[in-house]
């Protein structure tokens, strides 16, 4: 296959703990060439062994699963009768190509799609399905740990992709699509085994990803619902953000979806939903003893959720420019990693109850005050001989512009349990570092027994020990890169001394889980296919994130805010930590 290299990247394949082993699910009966797939008890695909009587047997790689003991349902490949197509509304496009596909392909490449499934590429480029294929094998990686079949793989994947041009209103265009999504349904040509089923009477189920901008969201959605919805399976459509710019185009952009939508059909993707830690989140809250008890105001001080990147906003100046720091990173997926954590338990771990605790939470925060939010934007710098622009050295971004590219925040939860803890936000493109964190700070130690001047033996001990008295336990959960949990604890220094340390207790990923995490979007694409909502965003869910946060982003704008300069590559603005010292806070990540 033209352009069909061989990339491999670094990582392992899906793996499920308690929680998803005991998470209940609802699944879309799935079909195989090969009989060799099977569901865990949370409904993921895994590769499986046949054993001597034809029966699949657990295979290796899913040799850590289960604390709690879960098996493998029975194995025997399921029979149902379905097909899946997959439409990338916006397959031109820069999260197409870097995301979509590529996550796909995993997908595929782990046996976790249907086995009657097909993708389609849409948009107003004109493209011939080789092209869209040489186009979508550029970005295709293989996990560095199974190479094996990597190249076969691939080009079975692309030969089950296809492509058609059309405008985003037209219905002729999706009338077309929904032709040629038929004949791909009534019949399939099963690469797996060179052969031809027929597959008259399967039901068609199809997902359409809108990869486009907002603006023709809704002209899609009418075209498409109208003209190529499945007649008998379901149709659903992820949507990506931004969902709107405020409570106000939020509703409207709702209301327009839902006159061709039921909210059920509707899937709002936050991809840091998908991430690897921030599912963990419920896990390490939920099933560990030692945690929640200290889940509240009487042992956490504060939290920080912080978000940072190395890069500008590099070709994206023009979408970024209409939105800002707050509406691309806080009000969505910082938000909704608060809300994850500083939720209830939730009733059970369906979708419904899970989404209702974040609902809740969410509800019971103040609106974010103007002097409790300070913004940034980047400035032009040289360093080693190296320039970097500005913001507005980008020439999709409006000359003058004061959008921010950085913005802190400190934010309350008028609730029981968190009454009076600052939840502070920061988050900043074009900093020294790419990384996105929670960190916990607690309350320091009552009586304070080590921080006393006394005697030490050996010398020394005095000083340290001061020096811990303003230290107090942090769990940091690092959602990206080199996912880690880890406590910092303060320790003693082994010796005749009493000399105290702070050290960390350190779940490092890499070393105790060294296959690769799936990308954020396999998790989630394979939701949406299987039904599940559950890292989804729900329509009230919206509304209460945008309540938070309209009131500010129309201070900001009405009162034409200037964002205070920060060089490229600096770690943000003074006035991060003046907002954080008002709040009695230090950020953790600077410290
Ligand atoms: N890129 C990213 O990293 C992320 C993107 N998103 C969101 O995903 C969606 C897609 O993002 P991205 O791929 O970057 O977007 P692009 O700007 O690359 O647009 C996707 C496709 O939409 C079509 N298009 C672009 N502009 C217009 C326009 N003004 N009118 C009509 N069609 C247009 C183009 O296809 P053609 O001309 O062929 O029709 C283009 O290839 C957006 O909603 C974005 O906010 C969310 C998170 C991250
Ligand atoms: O949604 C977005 O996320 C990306 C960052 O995603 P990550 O998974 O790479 O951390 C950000 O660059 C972009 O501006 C924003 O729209």
């Amino acid at each position: 296959m033209a352009g069909t290299g061989l990339r491999f990247r670094q990582g392992a394949i899906f793996f499920s703990g308690a929680h998803a082993a005991a998470h209940p699910r609802t699944r879309t009966p799935h079909h195989h060439c090969s009989p060799q797939r099977t569901h865990d008890a949370r409904g993921r695909c895994r590769l499986t062994a046949k054993s001597a009587n034809g029966r699949p047997q657990i295979s290796a790689s899913f040799r850590d699963v289960a604390i709690d003991g879960a098996q493998s349902e029975d194995g025997a490949p399921e029979q149902g009768g379905s097909t899946v197509s997959i439409t990338v509304v916006g397959a031109s496009g820069d999260l197409a190509k870097k995301k979509i596909f590529p996550a796909l392909f995993a997908l595929y490449y782990e046996d976790c799609l249907p086995e009657h499934f097909t993708v389609f590429g849409y948009a107003r480029s004109k493209m011939s399905d080789e092209e869209l294929r040489n186009m979508i094998s550029l970005t295709l990686t293989c996990r560095i740990d199974q190479r094996e079949n990597c190249s076969d793989k691939m080009e079975q994947f692309l030969k089950r992709c296809f492509y058609q041009s059309g405008q985003y209103n037209s219905e002729e265009g999706f009338s077309e699509l929904d032709r040629k999504l038929k004949e791909k349904e009534n019949g399939y040509d099963c690469e797996a085994h060179a052969n031809t089923y027929h597959q008259a009477g399967k039901v068609p189920n199809r997902l359409f990803y809108l990869s486009i901008p907002p603006n023709i969201f809704v002209d899609v959605v009418r075209s498409a619902s109208r003209t190529a919805s499945s007649q008998d399976g379901w149709t659903r459509f992820i949507v990506e953000k931004p969902f709107g710019r405020d409570s106000e185009s939020s509703g409207e952009l709702t209301r327009n979806l839902k006159k061709y939508l039921a909210e059920e059909q509707i899937f709002r993707i936050d991809h840091y939903l998908g991430k690897e830690l921030v599912e963990n989140l419920s896990v390490l809250r939920f099933s560990n003893l030692v945690f929640e008890p200290l889940w509240s105001r009487n042992y956490i001080r504060n939290v920080q959720l912080i978000f940072s990147e190395d890069f500008g906003t590099e070709g994206r100046g023009g979408y970024f420019d209409n939105y800002g720091i707050i509406r691309d990173i806080m009000q969505n997926h910082l938000l909704q990693i608060l809300a994850l954590f500083a939720m209830e338990t939730p009733v059970s771990l369906d979708a419904e109850d899970i989404r209702n605790e974040k609902v809740k939470v969410l509800r019971s925060m103040r609106q974010l005050r103007l002097e409790d939010v300070v913004v940034g934007q980047y400035k032009g710098h040289s360093k080693g001989g190296k320039t970097y622009p500005a913001y507005v050295d980008d020439p999709t971004v409006p000359s003058g512009s004061i959008t921010p590219t950085f913005a802190a925040a400190a934010l309350f939860i008028d609730n029981a349990r968190w009454d009076g803890v600052p939840f502070l936000m920061k988050a900043g493109k074009a900093l020294h570092t790419r990384r996105a964190e929670i960190r916990v700070q607690f309350r320091r130690v009552p009586g304070n027994l080590y921080g006393r001047r006394r005697r030490s033996v050996g010398g020394g001990g005095t000083t340290a020990t001061r020096e811990l008295e303003k230290a107090t336990n942090e769990l940091v959960l690092r959602v990206q890169p080199d996912e880690a949990i880890y406590l910092k604890i303060n320790s003693k220094v082994p010796g005749l001394g009493m000399r105290l340390d702070s050290s960390d207790l350190n779940l490092l990923y890499s070393e105790r889980y060294p296959a690769e995490i799936p990308d954020a979007y396999e998790r989630l694409l394979l939701d949406a296919i299987e039904g599940e909502r559950r890292l989804f965003i729900r329509s009230d869910e919206l509304d209460a994130a945008w309540a938070i946060f309209t009131p500010v982003l129309a201070d900001l704008e009405a009162n034409k805010v200037a964002p205070e300069l920060y060089p490229y590559g600096s770690r943000g603005p003074v006035g991060a930590h003046y907002l954080a010292a008002n709040h009695n806070v230090r950020w953790g990540d600077i410290s």
